[in-house]
């Protein structure tokens, strides 16, 4: 087991102890989740309770120990999900949170608002949240630092003589402790005085940096025998470093969220520190065999919130293990951790190569074998060089999945018997103000016949899909499967004005997939058309395959 060494000081006294004290790093972890209430405290989340029972559901299944399921009696919402979580959720896992504040100053506990509604939420734990900065209690409560103590003490007892487990957010507590270290600390004397479970060392301002929480956590991990728990925010950039430091000198319950939702800048990234705690740090947090399906879990997260998570988050992004640089392929081709820090099927993601100027030879061996293409030396030499001219004009086929099997296909001397174009043209009909049309014809060879076809829409490339698929149709009824779900275009060099360069993307898909192709041009609809026909012509390569 790993072990860390401490001095301590007397917050009362002020002397610094001579003794050293070793702190054990836990076994294990309580894995607490504040989705549903800090993390909807973020701009632009704003879950129903069918989501948020959905939300619940999913934390359960990834096998956390605690949901915070919001702020019961601060909106209808939350008195809902409360009630109907127990009844709709089997809980495997989780212990549902209820959350609230301390009695308001001048209070009583017996009539206190907040309090009732936490205790008619009826959860076996509270999570209850008190001022422990000096400044905070004069300037935004305007009461006495006694006052606070005895607001925090109280309540905590009320609820706790209610058969309540308490969790203590002493918020604030590390802006608290470096402006009057006696009064933060005497916070969470009061709050264990009360009967708090678990006192939490919340950084509400997310400022902190690792190098002060250590000397923080230490302190005070060194005066109170009560079990520790943080709870930090994102501001500077280290909510989960400072979460894994603190866990590291004995902290044993952690607050966050998947996918590190949160107030401003978020909270603890819990797709992280999950990881970070187990697989690096040998500390048991939601059961082993879970951890491989947490991917998953912040993907579903992020559909149900509606926010896209950045591709590039640690462990669980779409980028996260995903190759680009030829050396790094090349690499990984012979030792597949050549350039990984941990086995990415460990959390359920995967490894991943892209395609791009920056490949060398061995980036395209592997794409073509991902795709069954045999490629020679080289083929493989020419497709790159290739590659490298196209991406030059201004090409990127890291996103262009589709034309970039094109082009492997291209090089072992294939070409697609589908059709052949002879021309095409689109014209633009203003018939009145009201009215806008675009016709296209296309002339096609198939078959060894000649096709000519007519198509309008409300654009040029509506137009065009139009006339090759009436063209074409006839010949290949597996067209009426393939569907172009998006279109992108992409002014390239800006400062050429009307006569920039374009690049189109257009994304389509069939019953059994997607895949994205690409045009450049000066011309958007040439672009366009590029983009087109390899969508058609790879659409077309999949019925054939079956
Ligand atoms: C650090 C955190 O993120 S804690 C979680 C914060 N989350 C939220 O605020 C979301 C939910 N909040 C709400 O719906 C509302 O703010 C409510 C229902 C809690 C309170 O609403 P209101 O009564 O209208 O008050 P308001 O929002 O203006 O908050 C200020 C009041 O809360 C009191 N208050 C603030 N913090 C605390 C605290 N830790 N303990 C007790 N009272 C507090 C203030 O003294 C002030 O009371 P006063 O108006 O009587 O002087
Ligand atoms: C409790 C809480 O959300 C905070 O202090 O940030």
């Amino acid at each position: 087991m790993l072990r860390s060494t401490a001095r301590t000081t007397d917050t009362q006294s002020g002397l610094t102890m001579s003794a050293e004290i070793d702190f054990a790093v836990p076994e294990s972890v309580e894995i607490y989740d504040t989705t549903l209430r800090d993390g909807s405290q973020q701009e632009g989340i704003s879950l129903t309770v069918d989501d948020k029972l959905r939300v619940a559901e999913a934390l359960d299944g990834l096998g956390v120990k605690y949901i915070e399921g919001g702020w019961p009696g601060a909106n209808p919402k939350d008195i809902e999900f409360f009630h109907r979580a127990p009844r709709e959720i089997r809980f495997g896992n989780a212990t549902l949170v209820a959350f609230g504040s301390t009695m308001r100053p001048g209070g009583d506990v017996n009539s206190d608002d907040t309090l009732r509604n936490m205790l008619d939420a009826n959860t076996e734990a509270v999570c209850m949240v008190a001022k422990s900065w000096d400044y905070h209690v004069k300037e935004a409560l305007r009461t006495t630092l006694d006052e606070a103590l005895r607001m925090a003490e109280e309540s905590v007892r009320y609820l706790v003589e209610r058969d309540r487990r308490v969790f203590f957010d002493a918020e604030h507590f590390f802006d608290g402790y470096k402006n009057n270290p006696q009064f933060a600390m005497a916070v969470l004397r009061a709050a264990q005085n009360g009967g708090a479970s678990t006192l939490v060392l919340c950084d509400t301002n997310g400022g902190s940096l690792p190098f002060e929480v250590e000397r923080i956590v230490r302190e005070v991990k060194s005066s109170f025998p009560t079990q520790i728990g943080v709870h930090f925010h994102n501001d500077s950039g280290c909510a989960t470093a400072n979460a894994l430091t603190s866990v590291g000198l004995g902290a044993t319950h952690v607050q966050g969220c998947i996918n590190g939702y949160g107030e401003r800048t978020g909270n603890t990234d819990l797709s992280v520190a999950i990881p970070n705690l187990t697989l690096k740090m040998g500390i048991e947090t939601i059961p082993r065999e879970k951890i491989a399906i947490i991917t998953s879990v912040s993907r579903h997260l992020a559909e149900v919130i509606n926010i896209a998570t950045d591709p590039q988050k640690p462990y669980v992004g779409t980028s996260s293990f995903t190759h680009k640089a030829g050396l790094h392929v090349s690499a990984i081709a012979r030792r597949k951790d050549a350039y990984e820090h941990i086995a990415p099927e460990l959390v359920g993601n995967g490894t991943r190569f892209v395609v791009s100027e920056m490949a060398g030879r061995s980036t395209v061996a592997i794409k073509a074998s991902e795709l069954g293409i045999d490629l020679t030396k080289e083929q493989i030499a020419t497709v790159l060089e290739h590659l490298k001219t196209l991406e030059h004009q201004g090409f990127h086929f890291e996103t262009a999945d589709g034309s970039m099997e094109l082009l492997l296909r291209r090089a072992t001397g294939w070409n697609q018997n589908f059709f052949e174009v002879e021309s095409f043209r689109v014209i633009d009909d203003f018939r009145d103000n009201s009215e806008q049309l675009t016709e296209a014809t296309v002339k096609l060879w198939a078959n060894g016949e000649r096709l000519i076809a007519t198509g309008e829409g409300n654009g040029p490339v509506n137009a065009l899909d139009g006339a090759l698929r009436r063209a074409l149709t006839p010949l290949y009824s597996g067209l009426n499967s393939i569907h172009l779900t998006d279109f992108k275009v992409r002014v390239l060099d800006s400062s050429s004005g009307t006569g920039a360069k374009v690049r189109v993307l257009i994304d389509s898909s069939d019953e059994v997939g997607s895949w994205t192709t690409i045009g450049v041009s000066p011309n958007v609809i040439d672009a366009s058309w590029q983009a087109l026909v390899d969508s058609i012509v790879i659409g077309l390569l999949r019925t054939q395959q079956g």
